[in-house]
């Protein structure tokens, strides 16, 4: 991302955030990168499972008439919204997540806008590891360096964000590879045609667009719709992200062979979240 600017965008704010927290951890004892490299060395990071193949499965994948898989986020507080839901449990909702079906669960560790934490995927991934076919736990985060991925890794991990648009063509590439190299495959996030063509470029095998514009914060669900050919033929797993809200979003993607959805705010509000969740990918009860 590029230096100061004298209006900082959302992204720019949270990028310059992160970059004196992450600063701040490879500074203190016991949590160097170093130190998160024995420990994976020394094989304390919970076993992973594959994002590709992980994603190709959801309750109705067997069906004669297939749904969309769930990516279903943990998210307390963001910076369009504010505070979310700010006292449920990250471990009972991911429970709740993994019983309904959902192929990946994203966990925002960003504390600040978001209110989230290492912790809490790590008590997620824990909650879950011992469910039938359990979830991919995704680090959701604003990544820019080897490091995040690590440690990432060590906390049970099965995937990570890289953001096309905070991250420079050599910074992209080089994430991805060494993501790829601890068996992550990662979701990579683009928002538009030339970030769709870098992400294709990169190679990236699962890529998400986001509706919600990071800069403005403006939600177009259409904004996926847009880049559907670009992946049509292709051995990519496509992915809409934010602004997904009901069964008339779903079925819209579904018509466009779009293959799964990553769904916050909406379940996190949700009375009966498991009930939202059969109706909003109407897969079979
Ligand atoms: O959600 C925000 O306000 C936001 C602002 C700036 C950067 C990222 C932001 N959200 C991260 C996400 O990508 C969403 O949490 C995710 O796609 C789910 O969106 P939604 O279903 O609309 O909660």
């Amino acid at each position: 991302m590029s230096g100061p600017s004298k209006n900082p965008t959302i992204l720019e704010k949270i990028y310059a955030q992160r970059r004196l927290d992450v600063e701040q951890a490879k500074a203190t004892p016991g949590t160097s990168f170093e130190d998160i490299n024995t420990y994976l060395a020394m094989g304390l990071a919970p076993k992973l499972i594959p994002l590709v193949p992980r994603l190709k499965t959801n309750p109705s994948s067997s069906s004669t008439n297939p749904s969309l898989s769930l990516m279903a986020e943990i998210k307390r507080a963001s910076p369009s919204k504010g505070a979310i839901a700010m006292d449920t449990n990250p471990a009972q909702q991911a429970l709740k997540y993994a019983e309904a079906g959902a192929s990946v669960i994203s966990v925002l560790t960003e504390p600040t806008w978001f209110k989230g934490s290492l912790l809490d995927m790590r008590l997620v991934r824990q909650a879950v590891d011992q469910t039938p076919n359990r979830p991919a736990i995704l680090r959701k985060e604003f990544i820019f360096e080897e490091y995040q991925i690590a440690e990432a890794r060590l906390h049970g991990a099965d995937t990570v964000l890289l953001i096309v648009a905070m991250l420079t063509h050599e910074q992209l590439t080089a994430l991805y590879k060494y993501s790829c190299s601890l068996g992550m495959e990662p979701l990579v996030e683009v928002n538009n045609q030339t970030e769709m063509m870098r992400a294709l470029e990169l190679g990236a095998k699962v890529i998400g667009v986001n509706n919600r514009n990071l800069h403005s914060f403006e939600v177009d669900l259409g904004t996926t719709t847009k880049l559907v050919d670009l992946v049509k033929e292709k051995d990519v797993i496509l992915c809409a992200l934010s602004g997904i809200s009901g069964p008339q979003d779903v079925r819209v993607y579904k018509e466009q062979s779009v293959h799964a959805v990553l769904v916050g705010e909406a379940l996190m509000r949700a009375q009966d979240t498991t009930t939202f969740i059969r109706e909003l990918l109407e897969w079979p009860a």
